[in-house]
């Protein structure tokens, strides 16, 4: 933890936290396993809140980033001011007085791209509010938090963008309770991400998933699922690799994706590991064990995935920091 030394009664210096962007379902897993990424090259993929004493009665709240403009202008519709009313909330429950501030939020993330973006703004801000009043709230306490206010937003409360986003990492976090547990990944993989510029709104995605699953489906993703995690710990990562098969949600959602059974059937021809669905999408992953194969997805996926000059690709590693304060 990277708390200020000013005590909060005292803090005058700005406080910036940074989130990073995830994927949430890494094709196995789904709802259950997140993973943070970090490009290669430095790229700050991921949104940031900058905390400063506040100047009024209220929370007051500007929205700035490349971003911004796909936000709604109303700071009451933003999910930031709804987590500082949150945060409030449950420190007064606890008796601890808390005075409004200023924040900005710097939207670097796309919106339903698939890459985590509310959950990013999420855990920037409940996670910044938390430092600059000195911790008040215990990590599971924070977490909660986070889930709930995640929830308010997708329409359904699942910890797989939450749990990476704060802690860095792949994450399992199994669906219906707070607990969260930290998965290795394999060290020279590397992971391409291409968010095509065109916007899925996570409820509109979950809603064409099927209810219920044949019970042969359910068993062969429940094998899939305990293979891949065999496989992470005894460093199999050609199994591992094999075992990231979507039987869940991919079959329903990528009808939604332009242009995905060609990119992907295009990409495992160039040498990926596997290609999925990036959360909900419309991003997609690919992941590959080579730097020059990595690049050369990336390459091909700028000039035939990308659907606007909004778009992007970024040959990421894991991000093992999560949510952190920067300069
Ligand atoms: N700070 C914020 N960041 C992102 N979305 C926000 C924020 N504040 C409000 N919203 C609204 O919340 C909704 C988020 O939609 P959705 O859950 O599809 O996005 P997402 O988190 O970007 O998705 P994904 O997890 O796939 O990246 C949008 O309607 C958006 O306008
Ligand atoms: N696991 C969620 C992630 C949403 O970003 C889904 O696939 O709907």
């Amino acid at each position: 933890m990277n708390a200020s030394a000013e005590s909060p009664e005292m803090r005058t210096t700005p406080l910036k936290v940074f989130a990073p962007a995830s994927i949430g379902n890494v094709s196995v897993g789904f709802d259950a396993l997140g993973l943070a990424l970090a490009p290669l090259d430095g790229t700050l993929l991921g949104d940031v809140v900058e905390l400063r004493p506040g100047t009024g009665s209220d929370w007051n709240l500007d929205v700035t980033g490349p971003f911004s403009d796909k936000l709604p202008p109303d700071p009451e519709a933003n999910i930031v001011t709804a987590c500082c009313r949150l945060f409030a909330e449950t420190a007064a429950e606890r008796g601890i007085p808390v005075a409004p501030l200023d924040l900005t939020l710097d939207k670097r993330l796309p919106i339903g791209s698939g890459l985590g973006s509310s959950a990013s703004s999420v855990v920037a801000a409940l996670e910044g509010l938390n430092r600059w009043y000195g911790n008040p709230l215990g990590s599971r306490d924070l977490f909660r938090l986070m889930a709930e206010a995640e929830g308010r937003i997708s329409g359904a409360v699942h910890l797989d963008n939450i749990a990476p986003c704060l802690y860095g990492g792949l994450r399992l976090c199994p669906p219906g309770g707070q607990a969260e547990y930290a998965l290795p990944w394999p060290a020279r993989w590397q992971t391409v991400v291409c968010w095509p510029g065109t916007e899925l709104v996570t409820r509109e995605a979950r809603s064409v998933l099927p209810e219920s699953l044949p019970r042969a489906t359910a068993v062969q993703h429940a094998a899939q699922f305990a293979q891949f995690v065999h496989a992470l710990y005894t460093g199999k990562t050609g199994l591992a690799a094999a075992s990231m098969v979507d039987l869940i949600a991919e079959p329903s959602r990528r009808r939604l994706l332009a242009g995905f059974d060609d990119a992907r059937e295009a990409l495992l021809g160039r040498g990926a590991l596997t290609v999925g669905i990036s959360g909900s999408g419309p991003t997609l992953f690919a992941i590959a064990d080579d730097s020059d194969v990595a690049a050369e997805l990336a390459a091909w996926l700028r000039r035939e995935y990308c659907a606007t000059d909004r778009g992007f690709a970024h040959v990421c590693r894991v991000d093992l920091g999560g949510a952190r304060s920067i300069d």
